[in-house]
């Protein structure tokens, strides 16, 4: 009898000598070698669908910030949270088997394990960033998932990583009292689009923004959304700039999110004046990070550490003033990155608690649904807000004692709708910085000197086997190399304020040094000594 699954693996051979790893942003490498990964986490798709009893199941195709030849794809569950850390493991394994006749026998062993009925409905909804590459890996992939698995898809073409959590969320909770929203392109820029008018609440935030898309899919993307927003004379005015979709080979080069974190800098294209407040938005629109240049030409950053800390102040304002204080508390998620003066403004002047986690979103949400609201962000960008469900129906229910608390609350409820509660959306991140500028009527600066970043640096180590170096306490120390953490230790206490630490990358094959301390000199001669350690220890 024929095997549909070996007859659709065997139009996408596995390239010899490579092994694939579904990693901290699922699968992702050069463009030319996922054909067979892409065809394989069809059939994952659809088992995974199958064992969430047909539920959908979401895939994204993209790389995100990395060049225009790279791509990826990431599978993710059906609330919109990334794909289960047992299921990453199958999908690894599955991805390297060798023959189309492993694969299919690896496909039933799944469907065993998890007592998974093969004839029932499976359902996933696929969408992909600008990258030339996507067509091709698209096809590949519907081709495991529909001719190989036979799941039913539904194909949203071209769409921001967070728009394909949206649609996740939304066709799950479809019908249901939990409804997160229209599962459409156009139902995705109405509720934001909504949000933010009702949440400015009449207030406009100061000048303009100049959102710099990467020449990704934000771009296009964007433009539909302003056309949701509140005209400009009412709210904000927004420039569009390096939406350039038709080159693909310009996507992240020179410009968007990870450029501007990395390199400290505006694009180079940037014609922004003093003042002027931009964001940068990455390649599949799922981070962003605000700055300016400041009146003597000088160079300002808010990073994901910024955001988040306004964000809280904001949470925390809104929920004082409705009189919810006493029945909802916020908290703060950062990993390590996260600037040490971020931590203690944090701490000592927001008096709210912060928790550390290892690297990667996954692992900050899974922290942030422990409270009852959760403000995660990493310090490239990439983070949002996530309310309790408990959390909400108390806000929900909340009667107002005062005009002020009614206020208030109507802006807390219009500031959750705001949020997208799937993942992390540099789209709505803007939206939602913009309405919190706008009701502090601050612009830039005055959100710069909230508190001052201590100075520092971030190196990249690259080490002969990176495995090696293993860390305990949210990644902050180092358990192996035997030593190498009491050495570090030492450097640090050289210099004032000084903090660093050293852990193998989950994207990259280099271990990462980050170090920062009281002044630029101290926090790069503090990396500088880490790295040459970490080297050292490597190579012994
Ligand atoms: C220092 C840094 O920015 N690390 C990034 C990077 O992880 P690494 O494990 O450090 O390579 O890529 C991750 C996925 O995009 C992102 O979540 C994370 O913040
Ligand atoms: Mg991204």
């Amino acid at each position: 009898m024929a095997d549909p699954v070996a007859e659709a693996m065997s139009r996408h051979p596995t390239p010899e000598g490579l092994v694939y790893q579904y990693g901290t942003a699922g699968f992702r490498t050069k463009s030319e070698v996922l054909d067979s990964v892409m065809a394989r986490c069809g059939l994952i798709a659809a088992l995974r669908s199958r064992a969430l009893k047909g539920k959908w199941v979401g895939v994204m195709i993209t790389a995100s910030h990395n060049p225009p030849e790279d791509n990826g794809v990431k599978i993710v569950e059906p609330m919109g949270n990334m794909l289960q850390e047992e299921w990453e493991i199958l999908a690894t394994a599955i991805s390297n088997k060798q023959t189309p006749e492993e694969v299919s026998q690896y496909y039933q062993e799944i469907a065993e394990k998890y007592r998974i009925d093969l004839s029932s409905p499976a359902r996933a909804v696929v969408a992909r960033d600008t990258r030339a590459s996507g067509a091709r890996l698209l096809a590949a992939f519907l081709d495991g998932l529909t001719k190989g698995a036979g799941a039913e898809v539904k194909d949203y073409g071209f769409l921001t990583t967070p728009q394909l959590h949206y649609m996740v969320r939304c066709l799950n909770t479809e019908g249901t009292p939990d409804a997160y929203g229209t599962p459409t392109e156009k139902g995705y820029y109405e509720k934001f689009g909504a949000a933010f008018k009702n949440a400015l609440r009449g207030k406009k935030p100061s000048g303009s923004l100049t959102v710099d898309c990467a020449n990704g899919v934000g771009g296009p993307k964007l433009a539909e959304l302003i056309k949701h927003l509140p005209p400009k004379e009412e709210a904000l005015e927004i420039f569009v700039v390096n939406d350039n979709v038709i080159k693909p080979e310009s996507l992240n080069v020179e410009c968007g999110a990870d450029f501007v974190k990395t390199n400290q800098r505006a694009p180079p294209s940037s014609k922004a004046g003093p003042g002027d407040r931009c964001c940068s938005l990455d390649g599949d629109a799922d981070r962003v990070v605000y700055y300016f240049k400041d009146s003597n030409n000088m160079f300002h950053l808010l990073d994901g550490d910024r955001i988040a800390t306004l964000v809280a102040s904001f949470l925390g304002d809104l929920v004082r003033q409705s009189g919810l204080a006493d029945k909802v508390t916020i908290g703060v998620v950062q990993t390590a990155y996260a600037n040490g003066a971020a931590t203690e403004y944090v701490e000592k002047t927001l008096k709210l608690k912060v928790d550390c986690t290892p690297t990667g979103v996954k692992y900050l949400h899974h922290a942030a649904e422990k409270l009852d609201v959760g403000v995660y962000f990493e310090a490239n960008g990439h983070g949002t807000v996530i309310f309790s469900p408990d959390t909400l129906d108390t806000i929900a229910k909340y009667e107002p004692r005062s005009p002020g608390q009614k206020d208030a609350l109507d802006v807390l409820r219009a500031v959750i709708d705001l949020i997208n509660q799937a993942v992390g959306d540099a789209l709505s991140d803007f939206l939602l910085v913009e309405v919190v500028l706008a009701h502090k009527s601050w612009g830039a600066q005055e959100w710069l000197s909230t508190y001052t970043d201590l100075p520092n640096r971030l190196l990249k180590v690259i080490v002969a086997d990176r495995k090696i170096f293993q860390t305990t306490d949210a990644e902050r120390k180092l358990v192996k190399p035997d030593g190498l953490q009491k050495s570090i230790d030492a450097e640090v206490q050289k210099v004032r304020q000084g903090r660093s630490f050293a852990r193998a990358s989950g994207t990259e094959d280099a271990v990462r040094v980050y170090a920062e301390a009281a002044t630029r000199g101290e926090a790069d001669d503090l990396a500088r000594k880490v790295a040459e350690l970490v080297k050292a220890a490597g190579s012994a």
